[in-house]
């Protein structure tokens, strides 16, 4: 049984000192002002004769609660440092789930407040099954109710794997997230290193791509954890083509084709306003941002020609697999940035799964139910042309900019194949390099891949630059009026 009662928002009074570790008072800075409900698990009702172990009047080591964020309801809990380290005991996990339980009575997305050295050593397996029930109802709230992480303080053990389960995790620099400390594994592997070797915000925002947004302080996390709650709510409006004006995004690339350009200012470009962008220092070849257009909450995945040349790779493609069925669950219509010159050749790749973890995102893409709309801006090789959301997987909406190329290989490769002996018997590099020229450009023009992909309506049209915000505009809201309000029937498993 769950119940609810009205939280006393006088306790954090004006002047009073506070523990900044005080759950209660991250809720008070977490939430809008205003009143807020206390939820209580079914062990925290109980009278108190048939659980001699807790007193009514304990403090509890799990404070859960509905407020406002930015007007919206949202449900929240945190840990309670003081009690054990903020350990997950039998008696915090259930708070866990009673939020839980809660969040998804109500359809509200959720969000921790992480601080929690895990399972609570001193319970033994109660703490253990206690843990496994937390981790099953997030894995029941998957794809149904939006889920974030704050991560501000230790999460080891299962207080890592609570945060990893969720839909997007923000860590602050006091955030150390681990499976096991630094103490652990010195005393089993002689290795020594510090919490913030294995679970800082360097080790979790660059290398392992466990967290997606780093903030400075607690302070900004907390911030973050609302902005996503904004923008992770599902909304029924679609995109509004005639807030849209387009603007010239030609100007945000360099003018000659082989110049390496930054394509986060292309993403900003394209959305009405500067964006958040997950993983942002993990797989940095793919980028993946959350932001505003025509009035709603969209995805951008990009590629970014800054890192690998914007070859896809293995962290790449699950980053985006990812991050295209965590918009797909809750509505967030796509839009897909493609200047890809094809996947990351070498052996590291292959045996690191590039074929198994690739797949994710040809399985990603194909599986959308929001309405998705994708630009070729210079060019398209490949089977990455078609991972990076082809009309064959089932895109709305598909535009080449002028001059893009959408091919097999890039025409001097595909020259290299298909004219190998020709080019062997060409006695000099330079006069080889001459040939492989003319020859290119003579593929170029037969194969023409935009002309070609309209004609066969692969493609819907070459749009320019300057008429490229209001071309996706208007198939985005085509696509919503068709579908209707339409979420992936699906959880967001973390890939
Ligand atoms: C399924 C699973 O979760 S398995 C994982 C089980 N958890 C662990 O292995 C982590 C054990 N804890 C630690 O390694 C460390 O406490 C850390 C890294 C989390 C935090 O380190 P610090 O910030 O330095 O805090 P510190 O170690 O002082 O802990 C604060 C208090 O919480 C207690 N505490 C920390 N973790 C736990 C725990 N899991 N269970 C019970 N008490 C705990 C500490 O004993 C300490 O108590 P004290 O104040 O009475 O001395």
């Amino acid at each position: 049984m769950v119940t609810s009662d009205t939280a006393d928002s006088s306790r954090l009074d004006a002047g009073r000192t506070v523990d900044p570790r005080d759950p209660a008072g991250r809720l008070e800075r977490f939430f809008d002002d205003g009143p807020r409900l206390t939820i209580r698990s079914d062990l925290d009702t109980q009278p108190a004769g048939l659980n001699a172990r807790l007193s009514p009047d304990r403090p509890r080591p799990v404070v859960a609660e509905i407020g406002t964020v930015d007007g919206r309801q949202v449900v929240a809990f945190a840990c309670d440092p003081r009690i054990g380290g903020g350990a997950m005991s039998e008696e915090s996990c259930a708070g866990i789930v009673a939020a839980y339980d809660e969040a998804l009575a109500r359809q509200l997305p959720i969000v921790g407040i992480w601080h929690s050295g895990g399972a609570r050593l001193d319970e033994g397996v109660r703490s253990l099954h206690g843990v496994g029930r937390v981790f099953a109802a997030m894995t029941r709230a998957s794809g149904r109710i939006p889920q974030i992480s704050v991560v501000i303080g230790p999460a080891a053990g299962g207080a890592a794997y609570g945060p990893a389960l969720t839909d997007v995790v923000v860590q602050a620099p006091t955030g150390k997230i681990f499976v096991t400390g630094p103490d652990v594994v010195r005393w089993a592997t002689g290795e020594d290193v510090t919490a913030d070797d294995l679970g800082g915000v360097d080790a979790h925002g660059s290398r392992s791509g466990v967290s997606h947004v780093i903030a400075v302080d607690e302070d900004e996390a907390m911030a973050y954890g609302r902005h996503l709650c904004a923008l992770l709510t599902p909304d029924p409006a679609p995109v509004d083509a005639e807030q849209v004006a387009d603007r010239d995004l030609a100007a945000l690339l360099p003018r000659r084709p082989g110049v390496v350009y930054d394509v986060r200012g292309l993403v900003d470009g394209v959305l009405d306003e500067p964006g958040l962008e997950l993983q942002a220092g993990y797989a940095r070849n793919v980028v993946t941002t959350l932001g505003r257009f025509g009035g709603r909450p969209v995805g951008i995945v990009a590629n970014n020609p800054t890192h690998l040349v914007g070859c896809l790779d293995s962290a790449g493609a699950e980053k985006a697999a990812r991050f295209v069925r965590l918009c797909d669950g809750f509505g967030l219509p796509i839009i897909v940035l493609v200047d890809v010159p094809g996947y990351l050749p070498g052996s590291a790749e292959e045996l690191g799964g590039i074929v198994r973890r690739g797949a994710k995102l040809l399985h990603a893409f194909a599986e959308t139910v929001v309405p998705t709309a994708t630009v070729v801006t210079r060019k398209a090789y490949g089977g990455a042309y078609i991972a990076m959301n082809s009309r064959s997987l089932g895109a709305d909406a598909c535009f080449a900019w002028p001059g893009a190329e959408i091919a097999v290989m890039s025409p001097i490769s595909s020259v290299r194949v298909l004219h190998r002996r020709a080019l062997a018997g060409v006695a000099g590099d330079r006069q080889r390099a001459v040939l492989e020229q003319i020859l290119a450009d003579e593929h170029a023009a037969q194969v023409d891949g935009v002309a070609a992909a309209v004609e066969l309506g692969i493609l819907d049209a070459e749009v320019r630059p300057d008429r490229t915000r209001s071309a996706l505009a208007e198939a985005l809201a085509r696509a919503a009026e068709k579908a209707g309000e339409v979420r992936g029937g699906h959880g967001n498993i973390p890939l």
